[in-house]
Formats: structure tokens, sequence, C-alpha cells
């Protein structure tokens, strides 16, 4: 594609954004001076009001009745919609944006009816989350991990050929800059033979994809790995915060429970699976020699498109940086390409023993760190269990995270010849945990 000319916006603030040039339209849930929630679209610094464009009669057809439902205080019914609504929304809106518009003139005029700044408005979760499920399929963190929870049995042996997975909690899930309260629970201190109560410790955050769900299942009919990725609706950045101290005491023989059901937060824009389609690397994501997937698991198609090629970045922000005027911290860069199974996998395995999967669903992919110590997704690993203390520009140290930190997750698309594109933020800092720790 010869884009870079033929993708330029007389938005003129989204070529070259960072995040948002007219290549990516991402959809999300916003409002203005509290009005009512409703559907929009990234373009630049500013907000395409989906409901005002369909009110002023710039869709027709196929485009008109995507943008209606795209336009609705949450995006569940255009998920359910699936691929043809995307393609029709996105042809339709780089027919209104694109610098060669027809209608350009027009709606310049209409100017702030349409286009909203996006640092004056309130970005809400895009959709209604019904059920949420967390993987695992980050195998570095999967092997950092192991050998700090299980030094013997590291990777156990189930890992290549079972997507695994936690059934996550639903209404703890936050839009990006809501604050996290520390949690509290049982732990087991050092040496001791009996838990206590109080507030976390040992508070992390985790690095992840979130993929959204679109049209999904009916109960007892599964998903075969060649029509998965017609049920996937896009894409987010997502925070497992984790309690490293209630979850070693109480992960077995279940898995995660309280140590992570207590907030997880997602990026607000919903990167469509069109914006990343040029983003993939030819490297496929099993490496040669490991053992081959199920058939159920198997699917040459989605093999041959490679892994997913983002970018993902972890910054750590203290109240003493910010009392010094310092910018927040980069405490790790990591990728996609760190996936061990594919979303199409993770699809296919979720509804392969007939569970449904609904339009609002949403994945988390598992914490994706990289092989090297500068890529890890969590303090965890980072500080390998609290034994080696990070150090910030501060002065100060971390080996869990304090009252007032904020990590702040971004995410990029880069690929030569391709405008790159951006996934926005997602952010949260940490307030104390409640008084019920003094009980
Ligand atoms: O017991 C373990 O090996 C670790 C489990 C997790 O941390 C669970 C989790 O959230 C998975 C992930 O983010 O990759
Ligand atoms: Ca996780
Ligand atoms: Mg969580």
């Amino acid at each position: 594609m010869s884009a870079q000319t033929e993708l330029r916006s007389w938005v003129e603030s989204a070529n070259g954004h960072p995040d948002f040039p007219l290549a990516n339209l991402p959809l999300g849930v916003f409002s203005l001076d509290g009005d009512a929630p409703r559907g929009g679209v990234a373009i630049g610094d500013y907000i395409f009001d989906l409901a005002a464009a369909c009110d002023a009669g710039l869709f027709a057809d196929a485009a008109l009745e995507a943008a209606r439902s795209a336009a609705a205080s949450s995006l569940n019914a255009f998920f359910a919609r699936g691929a043809s609504a995307r393609l029709a929304l996105r042809t339709g809106l780089y027919e209104l944006l694109g610098e060669h518009s027809a209608q350009r003139t027009r709606l310049q005029a209409m100017g702030e009816m349409l286009l909203k700044p996006m640092n004056q408005c309130q970005l809400h979760l895009p959709a209604r989350v019904g059920d949420y499920t967390d993987f695992y399929v980050g195998i570095h963190h999967a092997n950092n991990v192991g050998k700090l929870f299980r030094p013997d049995n590291p990777l156990l042996p189930n890992y290549k050929y079972v997507p695994i997975g936690y059934h996550g909690r639903a209404s703890t899930i936050d839009v990006s800059g809501a604050p996290v309260r520390r949690p509290n629970g049982q732990t087991l201190p050092a040496g001791a033979s009996e838990p206590v109560f109080g507030a976390s410790k040992r508070l992390d955050y985790e690095l992840e994809l979130g993929i959204w769900i679109g049209p999904g299942n009916a109960r007892g009919e599964a998903i075969p790995i060649g029509e998965a990725a017609a049920h996937v609706a896009g894409f987010c950045l997502l925070n497992d915060w984790s309690a490293r101290d209630l979850q070693a005491w109480e992960y077995q023989p279940l898995g995660p429970f309280l140590s992570k059901s207590f907030a997880t937060s997602v990026s607000p824009w919903v990167v469509l699976p069109e914006a990343l389609a040029p983003f993939r690397c030819a490297q496929p994501p099993r490496p040669a020699g490991d053992p081959q997937p199920l058939p159920y698991l198997f699917d040459e198609r989605d093999q041959q498109l490679g892994a997913l090629d983002i970018e993902l970045e972890v910054l750590l922000l203290t109240e003493a940086m910010r009392a010094q005027g310092l910018p927040a911290q980069r405490i790790a860069l990591s990728s996609t390409q760190n996936m061990y199974w594919t979303v199409a996998q993770m699809v296919a395995h979720h509804s392969v023993n007939g569970c449904s999967l609904q339009p609002g669903d949403l994945f988390g992919s598992g914490t994706l760190s990289g092989p090297s110590a500068d890529s890890c997704g969590s303090l965890l690993e980072v500080t390998e269990g609290g034994k080696r203390a990070l150090e910030l520009p501060s002065g100060e140290t971390r080996t869990f995270l304090e009252d007032g930190d904020e990590i702040i997750l971004k995410a990029r698309c880069r690929r030569e010849g391709y405008p790159s594109i951006g996934f926005g933020e997602c952010r949260g800092r940490v307030l104390p945990a409640s008084a019920a720790a003094a009980r």
C-alpha cells in the first residue's frame, strides 16, 4: 500500500499522530460535560461523535446501520454484528475523514458538533463485560513465574498442549484512569505456619493484551479454529493487577482467586482487527520442535499469519517522581510476539467444551514478558520475586508497588511503509488499602 498519502486526513492532528492516525480509527465510549455516554472514534486529538454524525445524515446504508449500533452507550451490539459492520463503518469513516472527502467543507463547517477534543472528554468502559477470562500465553512469563512459584517444576507439562487460563471477575474491570485500591487479604508470612490478615505487601501489575469478543457462539456449539477470527471484535491493553502475597498462599490447587479479582484495568479504545492486519511478524508463534497442537487447535492459515506484532511498554510514575517533575520511567519494553498461543487458538479452546462466548466478553492474553530482564511484564519478574530492587531516577527503589504509584501501559505497531498506530494508554494509580486491614 502506498498509503502514506492516501491515508491523510483533513483532521490535521491525525496526520503523524502517534496513536490515532486515519489508519487506526479505534472505537470507544465517551461523554463530555456529564452528558450521556456514547460511541465515538479516535482521530488525532479528537473524538468523532458517531451519534452526531448519524443525526446529521453523514452515513448511508450499511455504514449507517453500523454507525448507529457503534453510537450506543456500549459497543456490545456493534461487537455482535461482526466483521461486515466494522468494514462498513471503516469505509464510511475513510470517506468522511480522508483528506479528499467529498464532504470535507460541510464537515469542517460542522466542526465542534462532530469532533470533540479528546482531552476534554471522559472515556468509559467500551462494553458491558459479561465474562472475563485471563489466559497464560506469555511463555517467558510462564517460565519466569513458574521458577519463582515452583522452582522444581516451572513449566508444567500441560503448557504446550492446553492454552491455560482462569476465569476472572467481570465486576471489577475498570477503564484506564480509575484508581486501584490495594487489597486486603490472607497471606502466609515467610517462615510462619499460619496466615495473617492485612493489606497486600506485594502489589504488582501484569502487562497484557486484552481481546474483545464479537458475535460468539451458542451454548454447545464450539467455534472451529478456522472461524475464530470472526469472533474477535478488537483489542486493548489490559493490566491484571495482582497481589503476589495473596496469590502465593491461595493459588493451589484451583488457581488465582482474590489475588486478582479486586481490579483489572483496560485501555478505553478498541483497536479493530482490520487496523491491526498489517502488523504481523513472519515468525510462527510456535517454535519448531514443539508438540503439534491437537487438531481443534491447529489451523494452517492461522499459523501462516504469524504472531501479532505489537510493541508493549510499561511505565512507572511514583509520587516522589511526580513531586520532582520527573517523567514516568519505562520499566519494560515487550511485544505480542511473546504469545505462545494465537488469539484464534484461545477462542477455539475456550469454546470447545460447548461454553458460549458472548459479545463484550473479554480475554486477557496473560502477561507478555519477553526473554530479557528489560522486557518483563510484571514486577515479580523484574525483581526476581522481590530479591532485586528496581532503581528509579528519583533515588527511590521498588520491589513491589507502593501507594501513590501509577502504572501506565502503552502499545504501538510499526511497519515499514505503513503509518504506525497506537493503543493510547491504560493507567492506574494505587490507593492505600481500606481500613478493614486494621480489624
Ligand atoms: O501460577 C503461576 O504460574 C502464575 C499464575 C499467574 O500469575 C496467573 C496469571 O494471571 C497468568 C498471566 O497473566 O500470564
Ligand atoms: Ca494475568
Ligand atoms: Mg485482575
